[in-house]
């Protein structure tokens, strides 16, 4: 499949018509994303890594439907295209109906600038209301795991499997295996890996993840034992905040990723 680079100033990214799916990027010299290495690219398959787009619904399907929804395995139309700029849509299809039989137009645009700027919007072109969670699940490049900390969620409820729903306590630290739903997260959220800090900023994507799942991602084919080079830090519209939109609404969010300067001395 061939794929979309864009490049400004300050860095390149690639995204692939699949999914709409920024694979990497790297900002400042400094690669800003992790693409697994074990990646496969077997079309209609997740990729790991990068940016998938999950929608229109997060994590495990009750009835057993594929994970994060369909949205990252169908092919996108490339709507618009420039050096720094790519707009990908998604139109309803017999494959997503016979998933989720609704009528819907989903843009993505891809902004490479000093930041990576992404613009979603979820068009409801059924004559019914409908009701969906989606998420960014950004896959940042990690140089020092277990010492990396995300700040920004001190006080939000924090969801796990096996764990009582707790508010967090200071910053969510990665030394340990985590898959962590904030539904409800403030805006700004911040990575911070040794003394790189990337800035993760939303606006009405109410919902932030946190996941590495440690050694265990040794038997996921596609991470292996490339499991400590990345931390996901997600955002968009999940449980509490899932969006629920009348015949003939929009609803319109966005995310931007950019790096601070480094805090090394
Ligand atoms: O393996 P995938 O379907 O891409 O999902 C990867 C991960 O995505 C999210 O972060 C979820 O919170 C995790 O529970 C899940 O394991």
């Amino acid at each position: 499949m061939s794929l979309i680079e864009l490049v400004s100033a300050h860095g390149r990214a690639r995204i692939s018509p699949q999914g709409a799916q920024v694979l990497d990027a790297e900002l400042d010299g400094r690669p800003l994303l992790w693409l697994s290495p074990l990646a496969d690219f077997t079309p209609g398959k997740a990729v790991r890594g990068g940016v998938p787009l999950c929608f229109p619904w997060f994590g495990k399907h009750p009835q057993g439907l594929p994970a994060h929804g369909f949205a990252r395995n169908q092919r996108w139309t490339v709507l618009e295209q420039s050096a720094s700029q790519v707009r990908l849509a998604l139109e309803d299809n017999a494959e997503t109906r016979a998933l989720w039989p609704h009528a819907f137009r989903l843009e993505l645009t891809v902004q490479l600038d000093q930041a990576l700027d992404f613009t979603f919007r979820v068009e409801n072109r059924d004559a019914l209301p409908i009701q969906f969670s989606y998420a960014l699940h950004s896959y940042f490049a990690a140089t020092d795991l277990h010492g990396s900390l995300v700040q920004g969620l001190d006080g939000c409820l924090r969801r796990e499997l096996a764990h009582v729903t707790m508010p967090q306590q200071g910053a969510v630290r990665l030394a340990d295996p985590i898959d962590a739903v904030f539904e409800l997260a403030p805006a700004a959220l911040q990575l911070q890996d040794g003394a790189h800090q990337v800035l993760i900023e939303a606006e009405s994507m109410r919902s932030a993840v946190v996941w590495n799942p440690g050694p265990a991602a040794e038997a996921v084919a596609d991470i292996g034992v490339h499991w400590p080079e990345y931390v996901c830090v997600e955002r968009g519209n999940i449980g509490a905040a899932a969006i629920t939109l009348a015949a003939g609404e929009t609803h319109q969010a966005s995310m931007r990723l950019s790096q601070l300067p480094s805090t090394a001395k």
